[in-house]
């Protein structure tokens, strides 16, 4: 469906060349929820530019639903854009036009005729729950409620490709929810192709089938995305992930905990899937009568299962612990040794 091959993108400054994309090559599948995520100035919003059209590459192709946007231009490229629908941070939408006029706009440009148009708002104002407030202006909806709008003109010209431009980073946690479950909704319903970039792990972990990593305008790692929360390879990707499993707070308990319990191991357990819902702990203590001290546990939810994290101090007699250690590891739960005693 999104085909990026070799793509570079360098900017001419006065302070000389920006190189905002270097070879980047992606191949997102029809129907995928793919999640591009980086820190600020990684090259996302450039990359988003690639995939509709309105920058060129340097070098490369980006194909998007059979057209080389990367070389058309004028007619070609106004009607493959017709297909690649965009959502935005702060939403854009015309404040002197109500909710229903919003969203007829892109209807009224592609002439289609009014009796259709009117039908056409009114599906498209129930699919994304905003049904009774046809008649409102922006000004008066909540943030969430733009963003519904903002969805639902997105979606007015069946797209077969929504970009979403940091959707849900001026929202609140339980909106920004709301909002992803509504993206993950018309995914299922339509079939619809979803590029998001955002640099919230929170959000790929909710509703992305794949992720890549960028850093500096590279990808620097890309995957599924239970298997990248899982075994994250680079270090901006460890960093990701500590976002949302909460490790990185777990740093001050853990010395705080070999202050107080200055012996044993402390480790990091990784459970993926059923995994997560099996009594190992209580298995550990009692099989082996080694002492297990919890540090930190978190356990969340991604669009290809649950993933959990858990710190653990193990403690007792020394082979004891290493042979729980090795009770871990062969029922395939990553086990990461953190500290020793
Ligand atoms: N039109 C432009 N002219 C010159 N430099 C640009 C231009 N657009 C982007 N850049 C530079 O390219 C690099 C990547 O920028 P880009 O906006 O794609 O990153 P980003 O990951 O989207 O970050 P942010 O979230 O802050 O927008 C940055 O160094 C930026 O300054």
């Amino acid at each position: 469906m999104i085909e990026l091959k070799d793509i570079s993108k360098v900017y001419k400054s006065k302070n000389g060349e920006i190189h905002a994309v270097k070879n980047v090559n992606l191949s997102i599948s029809k129907g995928e929820i793919f999640g591009i995520i980086g820190y600020s100035g990684a090259g996302k919003s450039t990359m988003i530019r690639l995939l509709n059209g309105l920058e060129k590459p340097t070098s490369g192709t980006v194909d998007v639903n059979g057209q080389q946007v990367s070389s058309i231009s004028g007619n070609a490229l106004r009607n493959a854009r017709q297909k690649i629908s965009m959502i935005f941070q702060h939403f854009n939408l015309l404040w002197s036009r109500t909710v229903a006029d919003n969203i007829a706009f892109p209807l009224e440009i592609a002439g289609v005729p009014k009796e259709q148009r009117d039908k056409r708002v009114k599906e498209l104002i129930d699919l994304v729950g905003l049904s009774g407030r046809d008649n409102a202006y922006p000004s008066q909806l909540s943030g969430g409620q733009k963003q519904r709008v903002g969805i639902a003109r997105a979606l007015a010209n069946n797209p077969e490709v929504l970009l979403c431009d940091e959707a849900t980073s001026a929202l609140d946690p339980e909106t920004t929810d709301a909002i992803l479950e509504l993206l993950l909704d018309i995914n299922k319903r339509l079939g619809l192709t979803i590029v998001l970039i955002t640099h919230e792990m929170h959000v790929i972990r909710k509703i992305c089938h794949r992720v890549a990593v960028m850093e500096a305008g590279q990808v620097v790692e890309q995957g599924n995305v239970l298997q990248v929360f899982q075994n994250p390879q680079a270090d901006i990707t460890k960093n990701f992930v500590m976002q949302v499993s909460g490790t990185k707070e777990s740093k001050d308990s853990i010395e705080q905990i070999l202050v107080n319990y200055p012996t044993g191991k402390i480790v990091k357990l990784t459970f993926v899937g059923n995994k997560t819902e099996q009594p190992i702990i209580s298995q550990l203590i009692k099989q082996f009568n080694v002492e297990v001290n919890i540090v930190h546990g978190n356990i969340s939810q991604t669009s290809g299962g649950p993933y959990g994290t858990l710190i653990v101090q193990i403690d007792g007699d020394q082979s004891k612990v290493n042979q729980a250690l090795q009770l871990l590891q062969s029922l395939e739960i990553q086990t990461e040794v953190i500290e020793h005693a």
